[in-house]
């Protein structure tokens, strides 16, 4: 197979192409430990059996919350820098759905470089749930996705999904550290091949490989 990855080096700022940026470690703390607390609000919402009166007391104050916060707004695509993957290779979407660090909705996955590839522990609970006790496998595909396009950056060639597969090897269970790791397994043209695979006590429960394609950019 044939490597024509444009070098890291030379992909464009996305500064230059218009988008906002913002580095990772100049989110506002508190923003993050908002995150965090809207993260345990959506688990304990999703499973309360309280009271009525406690229901209504909460709207509330979750009311009062939207009209403090809903104010200025970041733009749609707006990118963060991530510190500990390098040059321009390090940027995602601020609010992506499976690892975006402004995103409440977005499981507490924190993809890493590692030496083959990119890898992460992460636990979900009851909101990420499918089966009884079992991870959606929506939501293992996306992780999967996730992965496998981090995986493709990481290498130095950011590009889109162009083709996903994934096999449902055993149940993902809830509650449980699970661990995902992705890397490039080729290159042809602007394809990039990548694999992934999510484990549980260093099992595989799903597995999944992708085409990423690498757009062209401007610049
Ligand atoms: C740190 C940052 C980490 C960020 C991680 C993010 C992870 C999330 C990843 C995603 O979810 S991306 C969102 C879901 N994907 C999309 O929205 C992509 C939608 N599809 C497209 O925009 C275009 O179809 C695409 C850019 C993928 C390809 O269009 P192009 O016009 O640029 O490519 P073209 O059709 O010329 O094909 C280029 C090569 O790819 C091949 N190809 C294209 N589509 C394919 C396909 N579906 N399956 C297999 N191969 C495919 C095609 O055959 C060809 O191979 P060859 O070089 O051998 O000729």
């Amino acid at each position: 197979m044939t490597v024509e990855a444009q070098p890291v080096s030379e992909l464009p700022d996305p500064r230059s192409l218009g988008f906002t940026v913002v580095a990772e470690d100049e989110l506002p703390a508190e923003l993050t430990a908002l995150v965090d607390r809207v993260r345990t609000l959506i688990d304990a919402v999703a499973h309360t059996e309280a009271p009525a009166a406690d229901l209504a007391a909460a709207r509330r104050l979750v009311e009062d919350a939207v009209r403090r916060v809903d104010g200025e707004r970041r733009p749609v695509g707006a990118l963060v820098q991530r510190t500990e993957f390098e040059g321009p290779v390090g940027y995602g979407t601020v609010t992506n759905i499976v690892e975006g660090p402004t995103n409440p909705a977005a499981p507490p996955l924190r993809l890493e470089q590692a030496e083959q590839g990119v890898r992460a522990e992460v636990t979900l609970g009851g909101v990420y749930q499918g089966p009884p006790g079992l991870v959606h496998g929506g939501w293992i595909a996306a992780m999967l996705d996730q992965a496998l396009g981090s995986a493709s950056a990481a290498a130095g060639m950011p590009g889109l999904t162009a083709n996903l597969t994934v096999d449902y090897r055993r149940p993902t269970p809830l509650d449980v550290p699970l661990e995902i790791s992705a890397r490039v397994t080729g290159t042809e043209r602007r394809k990039v091949f990548v694999s992934a695979e999510i484990r549980h006590n260093g099992e595989v429960t799903a597995e999944g490989t992708a085409i990423m394609v690498q757009v062209a950019l401007p610049g």
